[in-house]
């Protein structure tokens, strides 16, 4: 197999440091050997950033999320973009020095899902900082050139680390069909939430409302792209559908519903916030089992879907969406650390204090 390798930043030279969680609470900066190309078909990739996602703050607090369960030191991140700094001989869409938002999760390519259509869904799925796979803050990644993204000349590295959670946007938003002049719902102003208004607004919505328990989260959103914002009360799921109806001229119910929060609560008030025949989508993880008002979905004939990661044409979009100025993502990031200081960053998100922070690579000068 023949291959390039020429940029400035050189991979026979360079760090290859990692972030590695050992068990909860207990993280370690470990140089790794350096990846190298599995065929020709693949890019190394230098990591450039790297954002901090709610599943890293989760393994890195609890060491399991769900049945995925940290059993060997693994590598954290997953919300990367870098710079290809050699290509596969086979590879003709990239070149060594380009810039790519890599998206993070490798499906087989053979299975009925990936076949179907529905390659997110691939029950073989190597996804990054799933355990047993190690993922991104690291210095080096070896990746599938056509799971990379080119960015284009306006979209920083910084915004292309900010792919992948918009990725996630995209593919709820899809989900729910939006199309110009509805009113969509979107519950929880985090990453996600705040996404995915901003992609529904893009998709042409025209009234965009964001909910949340905290007040800060929805003065952003408002700032952000969101029409209306409604801060959720301690009173029933009916009440709270009621007030956002009213407060947002919403009449008998919202086009679209989305609940980018996985709480309990504001799933429930999803769906007596949705308007008959309307759609809801149901974005945000929590708990395996919730009670969950089925007559309402049975009584107004709701379309309930459910969406996970991204697939097809979602992270090609994504970046669209960043280079037309349709959707700021640049807005959302409100630090970007050295890699020595990633620790520390995983605890300011676990406190809240932050919407995305971004930790450049280990060969990035911050
Ligand atoms: N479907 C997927 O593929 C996918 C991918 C990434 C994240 N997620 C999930 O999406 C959700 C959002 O991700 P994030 O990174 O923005 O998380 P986040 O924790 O930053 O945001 C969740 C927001 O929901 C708010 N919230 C909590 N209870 C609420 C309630 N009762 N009503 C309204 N808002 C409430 C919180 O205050 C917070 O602002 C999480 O559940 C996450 O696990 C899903
Ligand atoms: O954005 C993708 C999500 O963060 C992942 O699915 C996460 O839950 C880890 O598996």
């Amino acid at each position: 197999m023949s291959t390039t390798t020429t940029t400035t930043i050189n991979p026979k030279t360079a760090s290859n440091l990692s972030f590695i969680l050992n068990k909860p609470h207990d993280v370690a900066f470990v140089d790794r050997p350096k990846p190298t190309l599995q065929n020709e078909h693949d890019v190394l990739v230098a990591v450039n950033y790297t954002g901090i996602c709610g599943s890293d703050v989760h393994y890195w607090q609890h060491g399991a999320i769900g049945h995925y369960v940290v059993k060997d030191p693994m590598v954290l991140g997953h919300e990367s973009a870098g710079t290809v700094v050699e290509a596969g001989s086979a590879v003709t869409e990239l070149k060594v020095g380009d810039r790519i938002a890599l998206e993070p999760g490798y499906p087989c390519r053979h299975c009925e899902a990936c076949l179907g259509g529905h390659y997110n869904l691939c029950p073989d799925m190597r996804f990054a900082a799933t355990p047993p796979y190690d993922g991104t803050l690291t210095g080096f990644w070896t990746a599938p050139a056509d799971f990379c993204y080119k960015l284009p000349d306006n979209v920083t590295l910084q915004e292309g680390a900010l792919v992948e959670p918009l990725a996630v946007a995209v593919h709820i938003v899809r989900q729910a069909v939006v199309t110009p002049g509805q009113s969509v719902v979107v519950m929880g102003a985090g990453p996600v939430g705040l996404l995915c208004a901003a992609v529904a607004k893009a998709f042409g919505a025209t009234t965009v409302v964001s909910v949340d328990i905290v007040e800060s989260k929805l003065n952003f959103a408002k700032s952000f792209c969101s029409t209306h914002t409604y801060i959720s009360q301690r009173v029933s799921a009916e009440e709270n559908a009621a007030n956002i109806r009213k407060l947002a001229g919403l009449g008998s119910g919202a086009d679209v519903v989305i609940d980018a929060s996985g709480a309990e609560p504001s799933i429930q008030t999803c769906l007596h916030t949705v308007r008959t025949g309307g759609t809801y989508v149901q974005g945000g993880m929590g708990r395996d089992n919730i009670t969950f008002p089925i007559m309402a979905l049975c009584l107004k004939e709701v379309t309930a879907k459910g969406s996970f990661r991204y697939g097809s044409g979602d992270y090609k979009l994504a970046v669209e969406l960043i280079a037309s100025g349709k959707v700021e993502v640049k807005k959302l990031i409100s630090e970007v650390v050295a890699f020595k200081d990633a620790e520390d960053a995983f605890k300011k998100v676990k406190q809240g204090e932050v919407i995305k922070i971004l930790i450049g690579g280990p060969n990035e000068k911050i």
